[in-house]
């Protein structure tokens, strides 16, 4: 057996990505796929970003976002405590850094929900991330499921729909591409990208 060269671990380095990002244009199915997959898995861990956009309604302040105002969300960017923020569709959100640290730290497995410009930062920040894009079946489902979904006024449906084109170009960027044609079928194939399962 080779030596273990002084002041390195003899335990072989943890290579499998601990850090994913999911990411996919507006209405594609993101929080439904993530809800799935953690009714199934709880301890996956996902990141609580900080956004300035207002709570539709059932969502709760600290589980689906910490809702923050504007002042409030300059704060949180001047003092660096997020790992990466972006604007879309005129609101900002960011992923605070300190918990997902902490899990890293912990060797544990962590899941980030965020758009194509913070999935870009992230790999400039932390390359070993893995980018997981999730794409819908057609153009017109993904038109169809965001204007179904009854959230958001046609103006601003507008507005997330020509973020998707853009979002949807840059598909080749990504690690991998999950179509997601069936929830069940995604958060499987997730959960074995992100070796929970
Ligand atoms: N960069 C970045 N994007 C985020 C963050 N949290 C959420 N997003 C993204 O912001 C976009 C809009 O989110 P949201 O308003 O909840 O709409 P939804 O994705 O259509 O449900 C989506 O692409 C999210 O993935 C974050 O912390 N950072
Ligand atoms: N595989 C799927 N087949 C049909 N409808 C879906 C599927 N995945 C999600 N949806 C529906 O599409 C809409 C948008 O899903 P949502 O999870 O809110 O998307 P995102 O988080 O990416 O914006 C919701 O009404 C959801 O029920």
């Amino acid at each position: 057996m080779a030596a273990t060269p002084r002041g390195t671990s003899p335990v072989p380095p943890d290579v499998r990505p601990r850090l994913t990002v999911l990411s996919g244009p507006s209405g594609v199915g993101k929080s439904t796929v993530v809800a799935h997959m953690r009714k199934e898995h709880p301890e996956v861990w996902l990141s609580v970003s900080a956004t300035t956009r207002k709570p539709r309604p059932g969502e709760q302040h600290g589980v689906h976002y910490f809702f923050v105002s504007d002042d409030e969300m300059d704060k949180l960017i001047a003092n660096g405590e997020l790992l990466e923020w972006a604007e879309f569709a005129g609101n900002r959100y960011g992923t605070p850094r300190a918990a997902v640290q902490e899990r890293l730290e912990n060797g544990e497995p962590v899941l980030l929900e965020i758009d194509l410009q913070g999935a870009r930062l992230v790999r400039e920040s932390m390359p070993e991330a893995q980018l997981v894009f999730l794409a819908p079946p057609s153009w017109e489902e993904l038109v169809r499921r965001l204007t179904g979904r009854g959230t958001e006024p046609p103006e601003v449906i507008e507005r997330r729909l020509e973020a998707a084109k853009i979002e949807l170009a840059a598909e080749p960027e990504f690690d991998t591409t999950l179509v997601n044609t069936s929830v069940e079928d995604v958060a499987r194939e997730l959960l074995a990208l992100m070796d929970v399962v």
